[in-house]
């Protein structure tokens, strides 16, 4: 099944075209990585989705609704977002906060069940967020807010999960966490679409990639068809290679991975 399918997106700015010409699928189960460089229409293209803004053509669905005629309320029990802005402004507590991605499963004023509850508590779990529960958001620091909004967007039981850059602020090991939270998501079926601008995450976590440069798609497909010596080169400007660890043998063999534990590896080693 298709999460996301969006066909022929541009979406103008001002007085600038921002996103041009763009065609994107996400299929249930897979992670699919947006690469690109700053400014290149990332979030443009992932606000698409939640109504933040409308294209001026083409076409964007999201599992099988058409986003344009789409309610807020229905696609929110659909779709789940974090995104890069700050939206801890209130006191609430992390656990309330969390509470709100059961908003669009519930009537209005409906009080939480029991199957809410529980939903809830899974969501602060895989985020390590269930020993900071009863702490006012406002409180929290950058890495701890952005696993409350990951925690959040969870809560909501989406059939399609968009994050952009969701290990923004995180530590090394929260990072880790994350990205192989959204591994096992889309194991279960969930189809996942995020931005990153760490390319190593990208090559290791992500089944595919969309390359954007300059509003445009200029590559996709899996990792070890997208990311090599030229496109690293001329969309990022750095030189890198990327290897493919054998399963059994750990040696490059420069072919798609035969498992999760042969992902392939992105070695950096400064601008071109
Ligand atoms: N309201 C706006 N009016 C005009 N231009 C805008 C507006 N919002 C964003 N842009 C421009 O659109 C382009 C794409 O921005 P966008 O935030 O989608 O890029 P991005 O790939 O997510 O970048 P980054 O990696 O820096 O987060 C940028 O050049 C940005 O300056």
């Amino acid at each position: 099944m298709t999460g996301v399918s969006m066909s022929g997106v541009r979406v103008d700015l001002g007085a600038r075209s921002v996103v041009s010409d763009v065609d994107l699928t996400v299929a249930a189960g897979e992670v699919l990585g947006l690469v690109g460089p700053n400014g290149s229409g990332k979030t443009t293209l992932l606000r698409t989705l939640y109504r933040s803004v409308r294209p001026v053509a083409g076409a964007v669905d999201v599992a099988g609704l058409p986003v344009s005629s789409t309610s807020r309320h229905r696609l929110a029990r659909t779709l789940a977002a974090t995104t890069q802005e700050s939206e801890n402004r209130v006191a609430l507590t992390v656990r309330e906060v969390v509470e709100q991605g059961r908003v669009p499963h519930l009537g209005l004023l409906d009080p939480m069940r029991a199957e809410d509850r529980r939903i809830v508590a899974d969501a602060l779990a895989a985020t390590g967020m269930q020993q900071w529960q009863d702490r006012d958001v406002r409180t929290l620091s950058g890495g701890e807010s952005q696993r409350v909004a990951i925690a959040r967007a969870l809560a909501q039981c989406p059939e399609v999960l968009v994050l952009d850059e969701p290990t923004n602020h995180l530590d090394l090991r929260h990072q880790f966490g994350v990205l192989e939270l959204l591994r096992t998501l889309a194991a279960e079926g969930m189809a996942v679409l995020l931005t990153l601008h760490d390319l190593r995450h990208a090559a290791e976590h992500c089944d595919r990639l969309v390359v954007l440069d300059a509003g445009r798609v200029v590559a996709v497909g899996s990792p070890v068809e997208v990311l090599d010596e030229r496109l690293l080169a001329e969309v990022f400007g750095v030189r890198g290679r990327l290897r493919v660890p054998d399963a059994a043998s750990q040696e490059v063999v420069g072919e798609e991975p035969h498992d999760a534990s042969a992902r392939p590896v992105l070695d950096l080693h400064g601008t071109v």
